[in-house]
């Protein structure tokens, strides 16, 4: 809010309390007054065309040169206007100040509110718009009362000076004529005050009683001009008839002041001079009626400063009352001013952003000059190019043109190649025609013939499905027969199912009977297996003499005589150095079967080294299915039975190998190579099938 605005605010229109609300109206208010005052001066100069919403800078910079101001004073005087130029008043930037304070002067003695030239140069306009806005009322208040519209027609004013009447001023001078030298109508218009008066450069020189500048000046007439001229001593020697048209022209009332002291005092010096002290009749009618004048003009003079102080009175007070605001304002807006101030803190933050983001649009602008010339330079490049282009597109039609042509001539050679292919395939479609014709009577024919055979299907159809109802007969009667069937195998089945219930039990007693036969055969048996001669080894030194079918093995001793040299050994079985692995395991399956029955059975292989153990044990590397040793046809044959088995029992297979080698037994199957010594714990006696 401006300081201003705050002044006009305090005038008592608004409350202190609303003083947002205030500060709006005060703002609308100045706006206002300042659209009027350019509107007025508008009027007053139609040349100046300055936009009613002009801001307070606009019309600062149009006053400032005081120019505007001296028009202004010329337009409500064009005598004025002379004497400005008599004056040197006009609107050189070096008498700008003094034309301001001129006008200030002026507006000030017609009791308006005036300003300050620093307040039009630098502080506040809305002091000088109060200023012209004020002078404007006051002049169109003065029109209105008289019904003339001088003032709103600055031309009309120049041309027709009229008389008005104002109530609020005196001058000293006073307007007699319109500038032709014609006398005012009446007394009573000539003592009206109106804004002519402002044309009296007497007028703006104010407080002090002042003289028409020349004898032909439009402010006295010409019979105050001849008394004027009169010397000293001469005043008793005027004629009466002049005397009386002096007065009877009025012509007093619009002498200057100092003239009429003159007047007065040379009446009085003449009559001191002679020293007879009588004075003609006609001069001390004369005397008395300049008396009057000055007495009345005096009696104006006195209003004029009554009505002066009562107006300083009144803006004193008016000031007083600002003031009260304004320190009821400053009291009650300390807080207020802690918020402006960080308000001003933000705008001062607001603004470095600002000035910043202005450094960064500068940068901006540079680089997009640079990219413009650059562009520039493209956009000639490829003007240039076009060029180029349209250039080749131009040959290009040229040549596109020939070829057109080229291709025209070739269209029309071949459309007639086309009219005459057209008028052979006319023909061709006649020939098809017939042709279509014969076959269609050909499929005519075949029609008659499918239609024939279609009859004949027919037919079969019918047998065939007497056929079919035939053969769903005797499938009925084969369901019947199925059904009897199925009864009676059921029956059967539940026999067998008896019979296998059975069979489960005479199993058990038969594995019993087997095992109670292995027993009698004897729980320890002992077989002995021949090697065969290995490749190198000498087939004549064999010591075998007799291998018996039931376990009889005769050996020979060379080294001894007789009975001595040959010795008979007896076993459950011998197997020859021919026997097969199969046959060897053949006679200890029955022994390892029984291990399903819960029978511990122990085979051992026995013999020095390279006797054959290993190979009969597990057989030879990379043995084939027909060389497995006993171990793996054991497993392979639990395995198996464990199969068969697999409805009615649950085995579970655990493979153990080791070694047992100068009284220290390993494990053969330890996965981390240390090989683990005996005891072994209870879990690794299980060890994964794959492992065998
Ligand atoms: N019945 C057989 N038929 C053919 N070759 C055999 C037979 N028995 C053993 N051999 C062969 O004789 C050799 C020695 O056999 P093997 O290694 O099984 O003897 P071993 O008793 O296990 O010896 P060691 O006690 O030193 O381990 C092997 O080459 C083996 O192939």
């Amino acid at each position: 809010m401006k300081l201003g605005a705050l002044l006009e605010m305090s005038n008592g229109d608004t409350p202190v309390s609303h003083r947002g609300m205030a500060g709006l109206n005060i703002d609308a208010e100045m706006a206002k007054r300042r659209s009027d005052v350019i509107e007025w001066l508008n009027s007053l100069f139609p040349g100046l065309r300055m936009p009613v919403d002009a801001s307070e800078e606009e019309l600062r910079a149009r006053l400032l040169d005081g120019s505007l101001l001296c028009g202004i004073l010329r337009r409500l005087s064009p005598g004025y206007s002379n004497e400005m130029r008599n004056d040197n008043y006009d609107s050189t930037p070096e008498n700008s100040s003094e034309n301001i304070t001129k006008f200030v002067s002026v507006v000030e003695n017609m009791g308006l509110p005036g300003f300050n030239v620093f307040d039009l140069e630098q502080g506040a306009v809305s002091t000088v718009v109060y200023c012209l806005w004020s002078l404007k009322d006051h002049l169109l208040s003065d029109v209105c009362q008289d019904g003339n519209s001088l003032v709103r027609s600055g031309g009309e004013g120049r041309t027709k000076p009229k008389v008005l009447q104002s109530t609020r001023f005196a001058p000293l001078s006073v307007v007699v004529g319109d500038g032709n030298g014609h006398s005012p109508a009446s007394i009573g218009e000539q003592r009206r005050h109106s804004f002519h008066e402002l044309r009296s450069p007497h007028y703006f020189q104010n407080t002090h009683i002042s003289e028409p500048s020349t004898p032909q000046s439009p402010y006295g007439g010409h019979k105050f001009h001849d008394v004027f001229q009169l010397k000293q001593g001469h005043y008793y020697d005027i004629q009466a008839s002049k005397i009386s048209d002096m007065m009877k022209s009025n012509s007093l009332d619009n002498a200057p002041t100092q003239s009429l002291l003159s007047i007065m005092n040379g009446i009085l010096d003449e009559s001191i001079e002679r020293k007879n002290g009588d004075i003609p009749q006609r001069v001390s009618s004369l005397l008395k009626r300049v008396a009057q004048e000055i007495e009345r003009r005096i009696a104006t003079q006195a209003e004029h400063i009554h009505n002066q102080n009562n107006l300083i009175k009144t803006r004193e007070e008016k000031y007083q009352s600002r003031i009260r605001v304004l320190e009821a304002l400053a009291m009650g807006t300390n807080e207020e001013t802690q918020i402006v101030m960080e308000q001003l803190q933000l705008l001062k933050t607001e603004k470095h952003k600002i000035e910043e983001k202005n450094t960064h649009d500068e940068e901006n602008i540079g680089r997009l000059l640079k990219e413009k010339e650059k562009n520039d330079k493209n956009t000639s490049e490829l003007a240039k190019e076009l060029e180029t282009i349209k250039r080749a597109y131009k040959e290009q039609y040229r040549h596109m043109e020939t070829k057109s042509k080229e291709n025209q001539e070739e269209f029309e050679q071949k459309l007639k190649e086309v009219e005459s292919y057209l008028e052979e395939s006319r023909s061709r479609m006649k020939e098809l025609e017939a042709i279509s014709e014969s076959k269609t009577q050909n499929w005519n024919h075949k029609e008659h013939v499918f239609q024939k055979f279609i009859n004949l299907q027919q037919q079969s159809v019918k047998e065939l499905r007497s056929s079919y109802d035939s053969i769903k007969l005797e499938l009925a009667v084969s369901q019947k027969k199925w059904c009897e069937e199925s009864i009676a195998f059921g029956k059967r089945l539940k026999v067998l199912t008896d019979a296998a219930d059975n069979y489960h039990s005479i199993l058990a007693e038969n594995r019993k009977l087997f095992n109670e036969v292995q027993e009698l055969k004897g729980n320890i048996r002992v077989y002995c297996r021949i090697r065969p001669f290995l490749s190198g080894e000498d087939k004549k030194h064999t010591t075998i003499e007799y291998i018996g079918e039931n376990g009889e093995l005769l050996i020979a001793n060379p080294s001894k005589q007789r009975k001595d040299g040959q010795r008979m050994f007896k076993f459950n079985k011998v197997f020859g150095p021919a026997s097969t692995q199969e046959e060897v395991f053949l006679d200890t399956q029955p022994l390892i079967r029984s291990v399903l029955d819960g029978y511990n059975v122990c085979i051992l292989a026995y013999g020095q080294t390279g006797s054959g153990k290993t190979y009969t044990m597990s057989g030879p590397n990379g043995a084939s299915d027909e060389e497995w040793g006993v171990n793996c046809r054991a497993l392979n044959d639990l395995f198996q039975i464990s199969r068969n088995r697999r409805d009615t029992y649950m085995y579970e297979v655990g493979v153990q190998m080791i070694e047992i080698y100068n009284e220290q037994v390993r494990d053969l199957l330890a996965n981390d190579g240390s090989q683990k010594k005996y005891p072994f714990f209870p879990c690794d006696l299980i060890t994964p099938i794959n492992k065998c």
